[in-house]
């Protein structure tokens, strides 16, 4: 799935125009879970809006499957589900009864109904009533709907919003567990620890645009640099050994601090050169949630910063869905 250039403008009560998404280039690769990330009003919902041919983009062009939309959409949307609002179950069915009359309703095969619920571990509770069902069981019950039509791509819009995190968990769960049997899962998100554990790559994007993308390991990376905690029996002395190769150390408490993304294995190396062995090494990575924070600090709704520059550190390899 991919975007390029892709605009949508509206127009406010006062008759301004306001960017929506502003030229959006996005790339899904297949197989896997991409979070789609950015804060409140970033432009994802309308972006996928535009992708399922809900809503018309002003400008740019937009593939799915390797097929333009929405020119195309027709011959791709039975390989897409989208959860994008809560769908409509009969409160007083259990789920399996929902889900049965939906199969024959779209003319899939009523075995997959029990298969679809396995898919998102609701078959202990096939036979409840719907209204009996907590949240993340009515969210995961929505995600088994979509799944009835054997779906390749799913997109999910903040399928967590409003769980607890136990349902929060458990979305998490069924979502890595349709990645593993090959499909590609596109979930929007703008509490980023929600997404960072399951995702493989993401696109991060903040007033309309793409901010930084690629996987969640290299991003980590391109934030601040990972220093690298020692401990050696004698830091005195390896702090100038460190030092003299050019490294910044710091003496924190009985460890010393490596400061500049210096491969662990250089620290062991240069100690041991000095038989000086060390008793503990930890990197201190920077997590998502903070490269995040950095990358879309003052891009928020309503606030003008000059964007940070390109931010994208690793490029998509491989096929597009
Ligand atoms: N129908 C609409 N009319 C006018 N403005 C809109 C409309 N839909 C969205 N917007 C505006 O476009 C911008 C992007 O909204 P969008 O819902 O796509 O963001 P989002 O990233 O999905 O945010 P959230 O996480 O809050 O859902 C926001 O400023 C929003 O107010």
């Amino acid at each position: 799935m991919s975007t390029r250039g892709l605009r949508k403008t509206y127009r406010s009560r006062t008759g301004r125009r306001a960017v929506a998404v502003g030229g959006l280039d996005l790339d899904v690769p297949v197989g896997g879970v991409h979070g789609f990330l950015g804060p409140n009003g970033a432009g994802k919902t309308t972006t996928i809006r535009m992708l399922l041919g809900l809503i018309r983009a002003d400008s740019g062009t937009m593939s799915l499957f390797g097929q333009e939309v929405p020119q195309r959409l027709p011959e791709v949307i039975g390989r897409v589900g989208a959860i994008v609002e809560q769908p409509k179950f009969f409160p007083s069915f259990s789920g399996r009864k929902n889900l049965s009359m939906l199969a024959r309703a779209i003319d899939a095969p009523t075995r997959l109904v029990d298969v679809v619920l396995s898919d998102v571990g609701l078959l202990d509770r096939a036979d409840d009533r719907y209204k009996g069902y907590s949240l993340g069981m009515k969210q995961r019950l929505a995600i088994a709907a979509t799944l009835l039509k054997d779906p390749d791509l799913l997109i999910f819009d903040e399928p967590t919003n409003g769980l607890d995190p136990a349902g929060i968990r458990e979305i998490r769960g069924t979502m890595r567990g349709l990645a593993d049997r090959g499909k590609t899962v596109l979930v929007s998100s703008h509490i980023l620890a929600e997404v960072e554990q399951v995702a493989d790559t993401v696109s991060i994007i903040a007033r309309g645009e793409l901010i930084a993308s690629g996987r969640v390991a290299d991003l980590i990376g391109t934030g601040a640099a990972a220093t690298v905690r020692v401990g050696v029996a004698e830091p005195e002395r390896a702090q100038q050994v460190l030092g003299a190769q050019g490294w910044t150390v710091r003496p924190d408490g009985r460890y010393l601090l490596v400061d500049g993304g210096v491969p662990p294995a250089h620290i062991t190396q240069a100690l041991a050169a000095h038989q000086l062995f060390v008793e503990e090494l930890v990197p201190l990575r920077a997590d998502l949630e903070s490269v995040f924070l950095e990358l879309t600090a003052g891009r928020g709704p309503g606030t003008h910063a000059p964007p940070t520059g390109d931010a994208r550190p690793t490029h998509h390899a491989g096929e597009e869905s």
